[in-house]
């Protein structure tokens, strides 16, 4: 187990065999792993216009103490870069110099080390989509959906309705019918209905952050169906022999999904901030 004694595990402390083994892995050889993390719902604090979020400060003041001692952090998110940046202010934070961040589900990259940009022109089919949709929620009866023009990407947001659960699911099969015309995909998050390029994934862009770095242990954190492609990805590495992986599931009431194949699950960001400030004091950082 390395350097790792039985008190210093962060509690809650890894449920599964696999999660023990690579939070010591972690423990015992910081320097190779990679910390990764989903933005909304898990850095972020979940609020009904996207435009409002921010990152917990207590998770960015953990991992401003935990960068410094791994090989890498990154954040891999659904927002664009340029976005993440404003909402995460991590550009302004002296302990993140490791830090990447992988926007639009990894077909945007931002570098901390270099502090270059990397946004690719967005498919031609969303700006078609998103001409079409207020006719199409007009058509379905539906007011005060609220809709997040990611250039790359077109959300449709269903929070702070009278039913938001409902309004999503009236939404779900014309949205995905328009997508599907255009060449993307309607994928459903917590009330929201996002139409993308779906052969880019959370999954994918970790899989190039791995050997792009050659970390041998990776934590992730996530909280929503965006995320599973990278749990996926994930389990399949670690089921290879290639990586230790530990898998952290910030549960909420709208989604569990991700549950089920954790290795630990706190409830909310609130304790996902807990567990990081838990962490670095293990790392002792
Ligand atoms: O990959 P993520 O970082 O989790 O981004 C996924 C989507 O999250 C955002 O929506 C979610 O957060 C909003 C703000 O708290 C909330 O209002 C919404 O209900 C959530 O689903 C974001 O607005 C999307 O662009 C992202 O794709």
């Amino acid at each position: 187990m390395g350097r790792m004694a039985l008190s210093a595990v962060p509690a809650p402390s890894p449920r599964t065999q696999a999660g023990t083994a690579a939070l010591a892995s972690l423990l015992s050889d910081p320097e190779h792993a990679m910390l990764a993390f989903d933005f909304d719902g898990t850095l972020s604090p979940i609020v009904d216009d996207p435009e409002q979020a921010h990152a917990s400060e207590r998770s960015l003041q953990a991992l401003e103490r935990i960068g410094p001692c791994v090989g890498k952090l990154a954040v891999v998110t659904g927002r664009p870069v340029r976005t993440a940046l404003r909402l995460g202010a991590f550009a302004e934070r002296e302990g993140l110099a490791h830090l990447s961040i992988l926007g639009q589900y990894g077909a945007e990259r931002w570098d901390a080390e270099t502090g270059v940009e990397s946004v690719p022109p967005p498919p031609e089919a969303v700006a078609e989509v998103r001409a079409a949709l207020p006719a199409l929620i007009d058509s379905l009866g539906l007011t005060g959906v609220r809709i997040e023009d990611k250039q790359r990407a077109v959300v449709l947001h269903t929070r702070g309705l009278p039913d938001p659960a409902g309004a999503q699911a009236i939404l779900e099969g014309p949205v995905a019918e328009l997508a599907q015309e255009h060449g993307l995909a309607a994928e459903p998050g917590r009330l929201v209905v996002e139409v993308r390029d779906p052969s880019v994934d959370k999954g994918g862009a970790l899989r190039g952050l791995i050997s792009e770095t050659g970390v041998r242990t990776i934590v992730f954190a996530g909280d929503d169906l965006g995320d599973l492609p990278a749990y996926e990805a994930l389990t399949a590495m670690r089921e290879g022999g290639d990586v230790e992986v530990l898998l952290v599931a910030v549960a909420s009431d709208e989604q569990t999904v991700l549950v089920p194949r954790a290795d630990v699950v706190v409830h909310g960001p609130d304790e996902l901030a807990d567990w990081l400030e838990r962490l670095a004091d293990a790392l002792g950082c």
